[in-house]
């Protein structure tokens, strides 16, 4: 900036001297041309006026012969001092007179002599002439030597002017310098301090009244404005900065770079944080995790698209307290809309947090043993009947009545009453999971929801657990008092899947199970009760009979529908019960499945069928590549060690894993293909091969059907049943062979019982059939005879 107002002034003189040399120098050459031009005018007139007026006077001396006086006359022309020669001739150019400036030896003469005129100096031929006849010739030659004086002359005396007039013009500019740019410079300088200082109160000296005074006083009052707008500012500020610092609430300010710029002291206490100001990021990390992704999402909304935040979050102190806080924030802009940071307030709201947390305690829990009340129960059994019908999962709700508790009650006084009723609230939420609710929907009524029952027989465990734990004397006042429940269960959806309708059934149920004598357990339907007893009943026995050996195996021979040899057998088991008698694997490998049994009985189905399977192939009733098939549950399927399992099955029995065949039905496959797709692949790997079972009555997606690694599919036996009556059935069956033979898989069909039957399932190139029609299942002498009489009948 300085050396800008230097050059300015530099430019100012340069201009000014410029200017004034080049016009004396124009004006001087002007100037002198002018004095030489008319001097020699002058010079020239002068002298043809003197050569005519002697040319005059000299015509009468020469007529009359008076040479003296020509010669007086001629030596005049010494009066003026530039003549060099003067020269009079007679007519026939005789030089009669002459006159030599210096003297007859100069250089000069008579020019009509016929000398060179070395000189050339001007030169004049005025004829003499004696009443109009031309008597002689005078002429004059004269130099410019007064003319060249007088330039010189000129030009020195110019030189002192213009000597003169660039003094001048320098002492001009130096003043105009000092007029125009020190008001300039000074200006400049009370700017630079006001720029330096940030002090609006200094001002600027007027000087002079001209349009830099007037720019002074703009100035002036243009700092006037600036300070009163920054006092005003100032204040504000202030004003701001003391509201914030006393404000209960907390206060803080965002730059665009994301870092805490300004926090007041009510933060800093809220937050128990001193010292330095954090990173933002270290901000968010003391807030409960819980809360912390709505809060960055939010944060990413106001940072993006200038959304408020108004929000309620959990902050977390290090000594593991925590503050409820309600934050606000917002965008901070500049004129022209663009963000300049943000700004926030928080509050400490655990206060009235908790005051609402009271309220809903009192809204929606049990004052007297801090249970789920009515409300909030039902409130959570319409949640989770709509939860269940999403997942397809089963809820069961139970009634609880305490026995006998109006009569405690009204003996040992309502406090012991409440000591009870608190007792056992605490048992019965023992007993249950905590995603269970519990609540004291009134008086001595109890409800429970048990949300994912897997098994009915679940809940029934549950209820068993609820009358134990309430069946324990309970010491109050120093009495131990026994009490029992009556209790009531509803299952959703098999009962219902309205909320009141469900507590209705289950309040049912109670009554019933009051009535058959308290301290019992009711399910509202009758079938269900039935099954559930039964099921459990089931159960133990399954155990029995697997610790008494009562199981068997039975083999079903599938017979090559090219050529009607055996191609294997398929293991089915066999429950020959003490009392019961036969009892189908239809009725017990539910409840098995159900109860987990299946894996036990799974195991030993796969130990028997191999074992008895590798000594039929080493009796060669069965040809080498004839395989075993077994039936794999869904529980089975899915345990973690299946794969174990049947290697060391395959290892203790000597089987090859090539005469192994494992069948699982279609829906268990669905239940998780990719996974389903995992365990085949390594059990394949070691040789044993797939047979997809009952196909059709499941999905039967042929897109997976692709995907899965299937050696075998079986025509459930429900499309087999109706050929040749139903058409539907045979065109199905017909596309099932089709479509599976074009994937390269084998088929069986299933449940064969009549010649049609194998006719079509031939006709249609179906490779194997399994069914009543070549045998029934076998035990494995009778199997073992069946083979025989083949072989013996192949030979015939
Ligand atoms: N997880 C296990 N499941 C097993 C095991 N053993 C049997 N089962 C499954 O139980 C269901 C009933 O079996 P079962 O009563 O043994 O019936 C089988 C055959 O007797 C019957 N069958 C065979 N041919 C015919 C016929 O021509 N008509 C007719 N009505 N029924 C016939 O079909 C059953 C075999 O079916 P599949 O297994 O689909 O090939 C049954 O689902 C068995 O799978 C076991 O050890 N583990």
């Amino acid at each position: 900036m300085q050396l800008q107002v230097q050059s300015l002034k530099r430019k100012l003189v340069i201009v000014a001297l410029l200017t004034t040399t080049l016009t004396l120098i124009f004006s001087s050459i002007a100037f002198t041309w002018l004095e030489y031009y008319l001097t020699r005018q002058d010079s020239e007139r002068q002298l043809t006026t003197l050569g005519s007026m002697m040319a005059r006077h000299s015509a009468h001396e020469i007529k009359a012969g008076h040479i003296d006086d020509l010669q007086e006359t001629i030596r005049s022309l010494s009066a003026h001092g530039d003549i060099l020669s003067g020269c009079i001739y007679d007519i026939s150019n005789h030089l009669l007179i002459s006159y030599l400036r210096d003297g007859p030896s100069s250089a000069e003469s008579c020019p009509l002599e016929g000398h060179p005129d070395s000189n050339d100096p001007r030169q004049w031929v005025f004829p003499i002439q004696y009443n109009k006849n031309v008597i002689g010739t005078l002429t004059i030659q004269a130099t410019n030597d007064s003319l060249n004086k007088r330039l010189q002359q000129f030009g020195a005396f110019s030189i002192v002017i213009s000597a003169l007039a660039l003094l001048l013009g320098f002492f001009a500019s130096s003043r105009l310098k000092e007029l125009i740019l020190r008001p300039l410079h000074d200006l400049y300088a009370t700017l630079k301090r006001i720029a330096q200082d940030k002090d609006y109160s200094i001002r600027a000296t007027r000087e002079t009244d001209d349009e830099l005074g007037a720019l002074v006083d703009l100035f002036n009052s243009l700092l006037h404005t600036i300070e009163s707008e920054h006092a005003a500012l100032k204040e504000n500020e202030a004003r701001f900065r003391k509201l914030a610092t006393f404000s209960p609430v907390g206060i803080f300010q965002v730059d665009t770079q994301q870092t805490l710029q300004y926090v007041n002291q009510r933060w800093r206490e809220i937050h128990q944080m001193h010292g330095d100001l954090p990173e933002l990021e270290r901000w968010f990390g003391c807030i409960a995790p819980a809360d912390l992704d709505s809060l960055r999402d939010a944060w990413q909304r106001l940072t993006t698209y200038q959304e408020s935040i108004a929000m309620d979050l959990r902050l977390l102190h290090r000594d593991s307290t925590q503050t409820w806080i309600h934050l606000m924030a917002s965008s901070l802009n500049d004129r022209d809309g663009e963000v300049i940071g943000y700004l926030g307030a928080i509050s400490d709201i655990s206060e009235l947090k908790s005051a609402q947390l009271q309220m809903e305690n009192l809204a929606f829990y049990d004052a007297l043993t801090g249970l789920a009340n009515r409300r909030l129960f039902k409130n959570r059994l319409a949640k989770s009947i709509k939860s269940a019908q999403r997942t397809r999962s089963t809820l069961a709700l139970m009634f609880l009545d305490m026995d006998q508790f109006k009569r405690i009650n009204d003996s040992m006084g309502h406090d012991a009453g409440d000591l009870l009723l608190q007792e056992v609230a605490r048992r019965l939420s023992n007993c249950v999971r905590d995603r269970d609710t519990v609540s004291r929907i009134g008086g001595d009524e109890f409800t429970i929801l048990l949300t994912d029952v897997n098994h009915t027989s679940d809940v029934l465990t549950v209820a068993e657990k609820l009358l134990e734990a309430l069946s324990r004397p309970i010491r109050i006042k120093g009495q131990d008092i026994t009490t029992s429940v009556s209790i009531g269960i509803t299952l959703t959806p098999q009962d219902s899947s309205d909320p009141n309708t469900l507590m209705k059934n289950a309040d049912l149920a109670m009554y019933r199970a009051k009535e058959l004598g308290r301290n019992n357990v009711q399910f509202f339907s009758e079938d269900m009760n039935r099954s559930i007893l039964e099921h459990l009943s089931w159960e133990q026995e399954i155990n029995d009979a697997l610790t008494a050996n009562q199981f068997t195996l039975a083999y079903q021979p599938k017979i090559s529908l090219r050529d009607y040899h055996t191609t294997g057998v398929e293991a089915l088991i066999r429950w020959h019960h003490p009392e019961k008698g036969f009892v189908s694997p239809d009725r017990f490998i539910p409840v098995a499945e159900e109860t987990g049994q299946i894996l036990a009985i799974g195991r030993w189905v796969l130990e028997r069928s191999c074992t008895e399977m590798r000594a039929l192939l080493q009796s060669g009733a069965l040809p080498e590549n004839a395989r075993i098939a077994v039936n794999l549950s869904a529980r089975q399927f899915a345990a973690p060690d299946l794969e174990t399992v049947i290697s060391q099955v395959l290892q203790e029995s000597g089987l090859s894993p090539s005469n192994l065949e494992l069948e699982i039905t279609e829906s268990t496959l669905m239940l998780d293909v990719e996974s389903a797709i995992a365990t085949m692949a390594s059990l394949q790997a070691i040789g044993v091969r797939f047979a997809i079972d009952d196909f059709g009555t499941g999905y039967s997606s042929l897109a997976y059907l692709k995907r899965l690694p299937i050696e075998v599919l079986k025509v459930d036996r429900s499309f087999v049943l109706d050929i040749p009556d139903d058409t539907n059935d045979m065109a199905i069956t017909a596309a099932v062979i089709a479509m599976a033979h074009k994937l390269g898989i084998i088929v069986v069909a299933e449940g064969v019982e009549s010649e049609d039957q194998v006719n079509f399932l031939r006709n249609n190139l179906c490779d194997e059939g399994q069914g009543y029609l070549f045998s029934r299942p076998l035990t494995l002498q009778q199997l073992q005879l069946f083979l025989r009489e083949a072989q013996t009948a192949t030979l015939k």
